[in-house]
């Protein structure tokens, strides 16, 4: 057998490699994928690139996804809209629909050009080297495998109120047949910023509903505050009625649960096969994307890492390299950029200055900038831009950076690799701006803006 197999199950370490073939002949795969989002699709095509043989299964197709329905390529979004105000709900659903059904085709072609056998069907864990498929008529095939790679991702979940079931979630959002002209969001994270963006920029009058002192305000530990968010229930009257825990009553045509995602493994029988799953029901993996049955493997949103596609695509990249590559490799999780797709975009890398305060152990030096771009001082625009720059005083290294202004993600990309490599403030100040651009900010902030030691402003300039 010329193909190599690393990171094998230690129980066969000390086998023959005539054993050793004769064990994996008896596999219909070395591998068997369950999902095929953005990590199983990159892990399932690289592993066959390297020469494994490689089966996949996604559940049937259906442009809103669900625990029983899905389609290759996962969950695809993206959001950034380009329609005009006076825009075509109608038109924009179905160019939506248009466009997951090409990437769907696309993501099928990949895996079909790379040698991958689809099957289509929901997949269940049913021994440490086995996987049933159950068939859209009900029918249900069992595949063996060297290897399986859970990569299930994640869905929705619904708060526990009365009334629950007239909400929606992020799934049926953009399916709804009329736009809704009131929206009450319940959450303060990505999908209810960029959905109350989406929905806002439309015209629609939008209530976001969040329990921290700010959206987007990371979970401090110990501390869940209880700002404004629906305690009541959910009662339909005229659209639905929800009351918010200031005692006001808002009756609207949607409301948005935009209250985080779950691991999606309750389906899978991992558990029964002695899978240990985490309290939120996520795939405990170590640095190499292993579960504690050596088979076993997983990635993605369903081990609740950090849930981002790019993250997905890092760890499927890298579970083929350790497994069929010969290469055993570690997801660096240090300075992965994200983007928040709001009007206006905002996108970060690094530490933030909450966090550099408490990791650093010296000063912190804060360089902050606002403005309005340019092109916008020309059309008369007010759309300010805002950046920060987090720099450890006594290394000079840029430890974070921030933007909140149009175009954040795709200037943050280049930030990101500065970041990546280590830069210093010196060498931010020492590359050459390009002019008039936004992005020039980031190398032109030349005075301090606050000094901080030891978690206090020494200055607030
Ligand atoms: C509304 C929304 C917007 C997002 N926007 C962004 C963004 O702008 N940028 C970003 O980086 N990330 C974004 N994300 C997060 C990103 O989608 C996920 O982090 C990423 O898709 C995770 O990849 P995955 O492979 O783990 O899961 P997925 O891509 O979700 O793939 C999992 C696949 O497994 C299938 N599946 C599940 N159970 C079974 C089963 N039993 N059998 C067979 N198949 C099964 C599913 O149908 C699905 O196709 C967004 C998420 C949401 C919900
Ligand atoms: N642009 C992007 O990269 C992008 C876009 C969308 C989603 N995503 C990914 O998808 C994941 C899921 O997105 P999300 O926005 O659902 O989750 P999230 O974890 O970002 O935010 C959930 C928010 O809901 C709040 N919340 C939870 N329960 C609540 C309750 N009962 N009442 C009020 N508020 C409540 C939380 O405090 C939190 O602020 C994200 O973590 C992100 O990884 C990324």
């Amino acid at each position: 057998m010329s193909r190599k197999m690393l990171i094998d199950g230690e129980a066969n370490n000390n086998i023959s490699n005539n054993e050793e073939e004769v064990q994996l002949l008896q596999y219909d795969f070395d591998l068997f994928v369950i999902g095929a989002g953005s990590g199983g699709v990159r892990a399932s095509r690289f592993s066959a690139q390297f020469g494994a043989k490689v089966g996949i299964c996604e559940l049937p197709f259906h442009p809103i996804s669900s625990e029983v329905l899905g389609g290759v390529g996962g969950t695809s979004y993206g959001w950034e809209l380009n329609e005009k105000i006076d825009f075509n709900w109608k038109k924009l659903l179905h160019k939506k629909t248009e466009e997951i059904v090409r990437l769907t085709g696309i993501y099928k072609r990949l895996l079909s050009n790379a040698g991958v056998k689809l099957f289509e069907g929901e997949g269940k864990v049913v021994g440490p080297n086995e996987v049933e498929v159950t068939q859209l008529d009900g029918t249900k095939i069992c595949y063996s495998a060297k290897h399986i790679l859970v990569a299930t991702g994640s869905r929705a979940q619904r708060p526990d109120i009365p009334g629950q079931e007239l909400a929606i979630t992020s799934d049926e959002a953009l399916s709804l047949d009329e736009l809704p002209k009131r929206v009450v969001i319940l959450g303060g994270g990505y999908i209810a910023v960029e959905f109350a963006s989406i929905w806002r920029g439309m015209g629609s009058t939008v209530d976001l509903c969040f329990r921290k002192e700010l959206p987007l305000s990371c979970e401090k530990s110990g501390r869940k505050e209880s700002k404004f968010a629906p305690t009541d229930n959910l009662v339909r009257e005229d659209g639905i009625k929800v009351r918010t825990d200031h005692g006001e009553e808002l009756v609207v045509d949607a409301v948005l649960f935009a209250t985080g995602r779950i691991p999606n493994t309750k389906r899978l029988n991992l558990e029964a096969v002695g899978v240990e799953l985490d309290r939120t029901g996520a795939v405990k993996v170590d640095e190499y994307s292993r579960t504690n049955i050596p088979s076993i493997w997983a990635i993605g949103d369903v081990t609740n890492r950090m849930n981002l596609t790019p993250v997905a695509l890092m760890e499927g990249t890298l579970f083929a390299k350790t497994v069929f590559g010969g290469q055993p490799s570690k997801p660096d999780y240090g300075n992965i950029p994200c983007a928040v797709f709001c009007i206006p975009p905002l996108s970060v890398v690094g530490l933030s200055e909450e966090q550099a305060i408490e990791q650093a152990k010296g000063d912190i030096l804060v360089f902050t900038s606002g403005f309005n771009p340019m092109k916008n001082t020309i059309s008369g625009r007010q759309e300010k831009t805002l950046m920060k720059l987090v720099v450890d005083a006594e290394t000079d290294k840029v430890l974070g950076a921030s933007m909140c202004g149009p175009d954040a993600a795709e200037i943050m990309q280049g930030i990101a690799i500065a970041l990546k490599c280590g830069a210093t403030k010196a060498q931010f100040d020492s590359t050459v701006g390009i002019h008039p651009s936004a992005a020039e900010e980031f190398v032109t902030m030349r005075s301090v803006t606050r000094r901080i030691a030891f978690g206090k402003p020494k200055t607030n300039l």
